[in-house]
């Protein structure tokens, strides 16, 4: 196996200075990085992505399967040649290098503009979801439909919104088959509902419901996810919001002139679409992630009959199902606020009914920052909560956690972890899982464009609750703050969409 596959292997304990060791400064990227005169920064990068395709093509030829096409549809069956791991790590490496040379190569003014342009994208992305364009693509088939057809079905100005198609085109979502004339390819047909246009015209409340998610996540984060972000400067230049770590002084509150939190004020009557479609959307995170990805890298099977798992501010607890159709020896408690409890009533009984009235998961409404109802259970999970508060609040769902633990009682927390772009020496070191290989040189330690979603969404959180995406060091000193000891951290697939699950237990 070449050195930066080995670099770049999944699951792999081996520490930095492993890598570096077993190197001995005579492999490829050892000796590229020692004579970088001789061969440049571009050859390097270069030679990386044809490595890496080379591997791809070995290993779809190993199992006779054809790579996905970027014209055709999105379907799970002919997404599978790409979500094996001997394809997604060279995959990444593909990912950061093509981002790394294009930068190499792009003249900087370029560069700089295109990233302070960028938000157009978002904002066209959010006119062709808002507008159903990928449902209205689909029903149009593969000839396409000219954009004052597309417009007609919701009597928007077709000009505008063909200016707005051609932006997110010539980024390669959609695709313009004629002047004016767009149909769907792969990456927009994932933003597809899969419903009848006529129904979501119909009832465009619903549009999202029974989904796969993703559409509504992404039409959560262009929507309040792009207001607020344009106001984050002016928030952390502000003397009072800048250093504070209040959920309500934050980007959004100054975006949408709010003094409530996020959450709160997504139950307002006014937003209950809003509501509505963030509790579907988080859904979506699951789906935009590797199948099952809870289900992977942590014991669950090996967890006790009649095991209690409390899904702290679990939504409407999607995660929840997915354990507890895969577990039939687990019980579960779904907390969340109370109006997200109501939509998790209707979600499970759509989804798992006998579950509910066989009392095996209860869907029970908590506030987090009260004792927990719930004492010495095996599993308090808490997925993508964390990182919607700041040091000052997690500590507070941390330390109510911690009250109610028993001895054997488990913490798992599912979230991003975000790495420096840098070498990191501070980190974490001797918790099991908790260094992650260093990716082959030229690339940048974290991984570059192919690890970038959780920066991404560590300024989301910023903006939208002050919230964070932490390191592992952070976790741990968080954790341990609050009479937590991190044990160890399971990253489990090359799938950069994915958490990771860091598993602690009481000191
Ligand atoms: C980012 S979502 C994660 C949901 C779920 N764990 C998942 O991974 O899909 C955060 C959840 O925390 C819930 N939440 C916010 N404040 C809460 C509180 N004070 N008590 C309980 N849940 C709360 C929200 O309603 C939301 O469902």
């Amino acid at each position: 196996m070449p050195l930066f596959l080995k670099r770049f292997k999944l699951g792999s304990n081996r520490s930095k200075e492993q890598d570096r060791e077993s190197d001995n400064g005579n492999s490829p990227q050892s000796k590229m990085a020692t004579t970088k005169s001789a061969a440049s920064e571009l050859r390097a990068l270069a030679d990386l992505i044809n490595g890496a395709v080379a591997q791809i093509e070995a290993a779809c030829a190993s199992r006779s399967q054809t790579y996905p096409l970027a014209d055709e549809p999105f379907t799970p069956q002919s997404e599978a040649a790409r979500m094996s791991p001997d394809v997604l790590v060279p995959g990444n490496i593909i990912v950061a290098a093509a981002a790394q040379l294009i930068t190499a190569v792009r003249i900087p003014a370029l560069t700089l503009s295109v990233t302070a342009s960028s938000s157009y994208l978002t904002s066209s992305l959010r006119l062709a979801i808002s507008t159903h364009v990928p449902e209205i693509l689909r029903e149009a088939g593969p000839q396409g439909l000219h954009a004052k057809e597309i417009a007609s079905k919701t009597t928007v100005d077709p000009i505008k919104l063909a200016r707005a198609l051609r932006l997110l085109t010539t980024h390669h979502i959609f695709r313009e088959v004629a002047p004016d004339v767009f149909t769907n390819n792969r990456v927009s047909s994932l933003i597809d509902t899969g419903k009848p246009v006529a129904d979501i015209l119909a009832h465009p409340e619903n549009k999202f419901d029974g989904t796969s998610g993703i559409a509504a996540v992404l039409e959560h984060v262009s929507d309040e996810g792009l207001k607020s972000s344009g106001w984050l400067a002016e928030t952390i230049m502000d003397e009072k919001f800048g250093p504070s770590q209040e959920p309500n002084e934050t980007a959004f509150n100054k975006a949408y002139n709010t003094p409530l939190p996020v959450f709160p004020w997504w139950e307002l009557p006014e937003n209950a679409l809003r509501l509505k479609r963030f509790g579907i959307g988080m859904q979506g995170t699951q789906n935009m992630a590797s199948p099952g990805a809870i289900l992977e890298g942590y014991g669950w099977k090996d967890l006790p009959k009649g095991s209690v798992v409390v899904d702290v501010g679990g939504g409407v607890g999607s995660h929840s199902l997915v354990l507890a159709k895969a577990h039939e020896h687990l019980e579960f408690v779904v907390q969340d606020r109370d109006a997200v409890i109501t939509d998790a009533v209707k979600y499970w009984d759509a989804q798992f009914p006998a579950a509910v009235k066989g009392n095996r998961v209860k869907l029970q409404a908590h506030d987090f920052f009260t004792p927990q109802p719930v004492k010495a259970p095996a599993v308090f999970l808490l997925r993508m909560v964390l990182h919607d508060w700041s040091d000052k609040y997690a500590s507070l769902i941390l330390k109510q956690l911690r009250g109610a633990a028993g001895p054997d009682t488990q913490l798992l927390v599912v979230d991003n972890t975000i790495e420096y772009a840098c070498e990191d020496t501070t980190s974490a070191r001797d918790i099991p899982g908790a260094v992650v290989p260093l990716p082959p040189a030229p690339l940048l330690a974290n991984k570059g464009a192919a690890g970038a979603l959780p920066y991404f969404a560590d300024l989301h959180m910023m903006s939208l609750c002050n919230g964070d995406e932490r390191t592992v060091s952070r976790f741990q000193k968080l954790l341990q703050e609050n009479g937590w000891k991190l044990t160890k951290v399971i990253h489990v697939t090359g799938f950069e969409v994915e958490n990771a699950k860091l598993v602690a237990v009481p000191i």
